[in-house]
């Protein structure tokens, strides 16, 4: 068995103190290997969001253990200084919304991930538009988001989330805003970056329509984990 891309042992996290503390996450312990797609379900408030933003070092844990692609990151306090770079190098996010910038092309969009991690321009391009066309929307490269449908412009965003080759790919309701034709390429597209680059994918859903592309479910309840579903 190869070793999990993500590791959770005791990732616990807590809003506040006293009597207003809530625990948004007790004691997670998940292992998510490459090339699968997992879901994480729950309902409202069970600490779905809170989990995947604590995987993405976007909020600090209150305490547990955490290692991503291979390397140690969290041990009861981050251990890398810079959670910037961390992201950069091996996270890609996708939201909802897709939260492109409306006043640049869909390959811009792109190449801003690139701009950050210091590629030269003429890489950049070449990337990005590479990255375009792998999901099947290169012909839009020129065009504004506001020109783009929603499955087109949330396929600009996977290639934005998989531009700087992250292993791990965190989704926080990514078919939501789709119709199910839509959500449906979209997770086929996830499946496939998970196939094709051994990455693993995070998808926080609430959405029936995608289920059946899930390989793995864990469903939280009140900040605690569930034992996990294995789909066939
Ligand atoms: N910044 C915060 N400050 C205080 N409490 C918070 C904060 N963020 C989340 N919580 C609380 O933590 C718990 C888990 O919230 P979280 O957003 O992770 O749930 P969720 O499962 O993603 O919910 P939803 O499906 O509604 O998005 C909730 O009780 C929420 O009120």
């Amino acid at each position: 068995m190869t070793h999990p891309l993500i590791r959770l042992r005791g990732m616990a996290k807590h809003y506040g103190e006293g009597a207003t503390r809530v625990d948004a996450l007790r004691a997670v312990d998940m292992d998510i290997h490459a090339g699968s797609v997992v879901g994480l379900l729950g309902p409202s408030g069970s600490g779905k969001s809170t989990l995947l933003n604590l995987i993405g070092a976007i909020t600090d844990p209150s305490g547990g253990h955490m290692i991503l692609d291979g390397e140690t990151v969290y041990d009861g306090r981050w251990l890398r200084r810079d959670l910037r770079r961390l992201r950069l190098e091996k996270i890609g996010f996708i939201f909802q919304f897709h939260n492109l910038m409306p006043f640049l092309s869909a390959r811009e969009n792109v190449e801003v991930v690139l701009d950050l991690a210091g590629w030269p321009a003429a890489k950049r391009r070449e990337r990005a538009q590479s990255l375009l066309d792998y999901l099947q929307v290169g012909d839009k490269a020129q065009a504004k988001p506001a020109q783009l449908s929603g499955g087109q412009a949330q396929r600009i965003a996977i290639a934005r989330a998989l531009a700087n080759n992250p292993r791990i790919i965190l989704a926080d309701e990514p078919t939501a805003a789709l119709d199910s034709e839509r959500a449906a390429i979209v997770m086929d597209l996830l499946r496939k970056v998970a196939a094709d680059q051994g990455a693993a994918v995070v998808v926080v859903t609430h959405d029936d329509k995608i289920m059946n592309r899930l390989d793995v479910i864990h469903r939280l309840r009140e900040g605690v984990l569930q034992s996990p579903e294995e789909r066939t």
